[in-house]
């Protein structure tokens, strides 16, 4: 299957599936073609300024408050929110985890989120949550939507479509997708994928937008035109189906007997996106030493304080490695940020073993971290000649909350337990001398 989409990054975009189905010069008419319903969705408050006002109006055979019966509270007990503050489910230390296993059985996107860390406040509409989905089914009859925040899906194995109400996304290892809070949506596999995994990251906060190029100009890193919105679609289905609910840290769900992604057109700039990492043209070190890798943001979610995000979301995509005279792999570090990554393919360049594809790495904030042994003395010993880095997909969550882990993840056996003696033959080479200054200063 190959898809519409239409290019751009928060345009004001409009479509239709039907010749007509959307009105021209006005949002109400008295009666819309086809008798659709108009309903406006909005993700910014009305009176928000311009550049971050947000709303679509929808054409659509039944309005919302039709998808929507009585409610009742389900337990989804693996799908948490913050606050959760509970640091003492783990000692505090470095982290790091294989791949998430697939379930035995059919388990489709929804029943298969797994949340791994929590950070901030979801009430107060601050922070983040990280999740990983390990998915053998499809979401047929059963629909989402989650009102607590923004979904950024990275797929690491297997492709997904998304059938959201403003039309189908496809995507697979290597692309993200993005979908607005409260966005209506179901998750099935990809043609001819049997099973499919990926990270999710719940954005409780302000919408994810394009970051600052700063004295970098009008181009590369992540441009606008490569990111991509569906265009309308729409399922005419009276069967019945579930509509599950994310409110406020709870699920909700009620039955109802036909399908909620029923938007025949739309207009608008509060939509979902799809995005290729592939496409990310990324600036670094041409002379010598090694940038902070805020140079490979994609997108920000700011915090409402500058140059301090509530969540950024960076690639460390395949690029050249030129540096002169310089270690080129990640410094050793802490971070007021914490720091939540995962691989998508390939090895990252700070680790020389262990962090595999599908597997995640947690150094929470002020936990010291860097390169392990072996990718320490390669990276100081190597001839610095230029170097591809290819085969290679790292990713980082980074949010300026402390990230609490789960009890889940904290008691999945993917959980190295070793994973600190991977800076263990840091030895000490320090061969300084009274003579040279000593402790009593310099001289
Ligand atoms: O910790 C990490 O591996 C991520 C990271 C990469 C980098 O190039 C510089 C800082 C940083 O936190
Ligand atoms: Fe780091």
């Amino acid at each position: 299957m190959s898809l519409a989409y239409m290019p751009g990054f928060g345009n004001d975009f409009e479509t239709e599936s039907l010749p007509g189905a959307l009105p021209q010069g006005q949002n109400s008419p008295q009666r819309c073609a086809y008798g659709l319903y108009a309903e406006q969705l909005s993700g910014s408050p009305f009176t928000a300024p311009r550049g971050t006002n947000e709303r679509s109006w929808l054409y659509r055979i039944r309005p919302t408050v039709r998808h929507t019966n009585d409610f009742r509270i389900v337990e989804r007990p693996h799908w948490l929110s913050a606050p959760r503050n509970e640091p003492d489910i783990l000692s505090l230390g470095q982290r790091r985890w294989d791949p998430l296993p697939y379930p035995e059985g059919k388990v489709n996107f929804l029943d298969s989120m797994r949340t791994i860390t929590t950070a901030g406040d979801v009430v107060g509409q601050v922070g983040m949550a990280t999740h990983v989905y390990a998915l053998t089914a499809d979401m047929e009859d059963d629909y989402f939507f989650d009102a607590d925040g923004e979904l950024l899906i990275v797929p690491q194995e297997g492709a997904l479509t998304i059938f959201t109400e403003m039309g189908l996304i496809e995507v697979g290892p290597l692309e993200i997708a993005v979908l607005p809070r409260g966005m209506m949506f179901k998750v099935m596999r990809g043609e001819g994928v049997e099973r499919a995994r990926g990270y999710v990251c719940e954005n409780y906060g302000a919408k994810f937008t394009l970051p600052e190029r700063g004295p970098i100009g009008a181009n590369c890193l992540a441009n606008p035109r490569d990111f991509k919105t569906p265009v309308a679609a729409y399922e005419d289905k009276e069967t019945d189906c579930l509509v599950h609910i994310k409110w406020c840290g709870v699920f909700h769900v009620t039955a109802i007997d036909h399908s909620p992604l029923d938007v025949v057109a739309w207009h608008g700039n509060y939509a979902p996106y799809k995005y290729d990492l592939r496409t990310y043209s990324p600036v670094g070190a041409i002379g010598f030493d090694h940038p902070d890798p805020s140079i490979f943001t994609v997108l920000t979610a700011p915090s409402g304080e500058a140059g301090t995000a509530n969540i950024d979301f960076v690639i460390f995509p395949p690029r050249w490695m030129v540096a002169e005279h310089s270690f080129r792999p990640p410094w050793y570090h802490r971070n007021i940020m914490s720091e939540f990554m995962g691989l998508i393919q390939g090895q990252y360049d700070a680790k020389e073993e262990g962090f595999v594809p599908g597997g995640i790495s947690l150094h929470n904030m002020m936990m010291p971290h860097g390169p392990d042994h072996d990718a320490f003395e390669k990276a100081s010993t190597v001839d610095l000649k230029p170097v591809k880095l290819s085969d290679t997909m790292a990713f980082m969550f980074e949010t300026r909350f402390p990230q609490m882990v789960t009890r889940y993840a904290a008691e999945l056996d993917t959980l190295q337990t070793s994973y600190v003696n991977c800076w263990e033959g840091l030895e000490r080479k320090f061969d300084g001398t009274p003579e040279a200054g000593g402790w009593l200063g310099g001289k």
